[in-house]
């Protein structure tokens, strides 16, 4: 997952039929069927890829491998994910496959809602032809522990960043923790990206540069997955995904603070 991460809705008409590229809708399957959905694309909805495993949200592997699998994507794929909601479930995806040693993956900017307005739709379920999936999990891991996340926010040129809504955050969020919803790199007429200045500044507002170390959490790591793929796009290296977030420090008993950000 590099700098290419987002693509426009312009790129994804004019590559969804390139070979090796699959286009995965992970609408639940009634909007996918009765909207409609991108030409060609394959449903794989959120619950289907969602927790069941011993890894956070994470689902089994094998259970991730088969799934992929039988929509035609091999590890060579370039995947190309969209949902009806800015990207945020899509970029669950996209982490998962990430987390599980996929490369080639990019989020549509903008989501379903966006794309009707300007492209074709279809109701056609395209013909799959299944092939092996096989999971090969990266050398580098994003990943951090609930020990090293209580590590960052004792440490230097670190920020942990809780991506929920304000008032969630105000109820009780990991101490020292910055709050950043998600939603606010978003551009609600577009329903995709802000520009990009506008993105960094927003980041910079709360700290998070290019120099920072970066350690995201929320409930349940969907939420995180937006951020993270974001902070791809601009090309921050340093960047930490806390797969446990909120769920996992609260079962563990450790502290929480409450309030509102003092940033607003
Ligand atoms: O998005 S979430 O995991 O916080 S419910």
């Amino acid at each position: 997952m590099d700098e290419d991460v987002i693509v426009s809705a312009e790129w994804v008409d004019v590559h969804r039929g390139d070979p090796g590229v699959v286009v995965v809708d992970v609408r639940d399957a009634w909007e996918y069927d009765g909207i409609g959905h991108v030409p060609g694309a394959v449903n794989v909805p959120f619950d289907t890829f969602r927790g069941g495993g011993e890894e956070g949200m994470l689902p089994p592997e094998d259970e991730w491998a088969a799934l992929l699998g039988e929509h035609g994507i091999g590890a060579d794929t370039t995947i190309v994910a969209y949902d009806d909601t800015h990207g945020v479930f899509a970029a669950r995806f996209l982490v998962t496959a990430l987390l599980y040693g996929h490369d080639d993956l990019h989020l549509l900017d903008g989501d379903y809602s966006a794309w009707m307005q300007g492209h074709e739709t279809s109701t056609a379920t395209p013909d799959v032809e299944a092939v092996e999936y096989a999971v090969t999990r990266p050398a580098e891991s994003p990943l951090v522990t609930i020990d090293e996340v209580a590590a960052a926010t004792e440490a230097e040129d670190t920020i942990v960043v809780d991506t929920r809504e304000p008032e969630e955050y105000a109820e009780g969020h990991i101490p020292g923790a910055v709050n950043l919803d998600w939603k606010e790199v978003v551009d609600e007429e577009t329903r995709g990206l802000k520009a990009r200045a506008d993105v960094e500044g927003i980041f910079a507002g709360k700290g998070i540069t290019p120099e920072t170390h970066v350690v995201l959490y929320c409930n349940t790591a969907r939420r995180i997955s937006h951020t993270f793929v974001v902070l791809r796009w601009l090309g921050y290296p340093d960047v930490s995904f806390y797969e446990g977030s909120l769920t996992e420090w609260k079962d563990a008993g450790r502290p929480l603070e409450a309030g509102a950000d003092s940033d607003g």
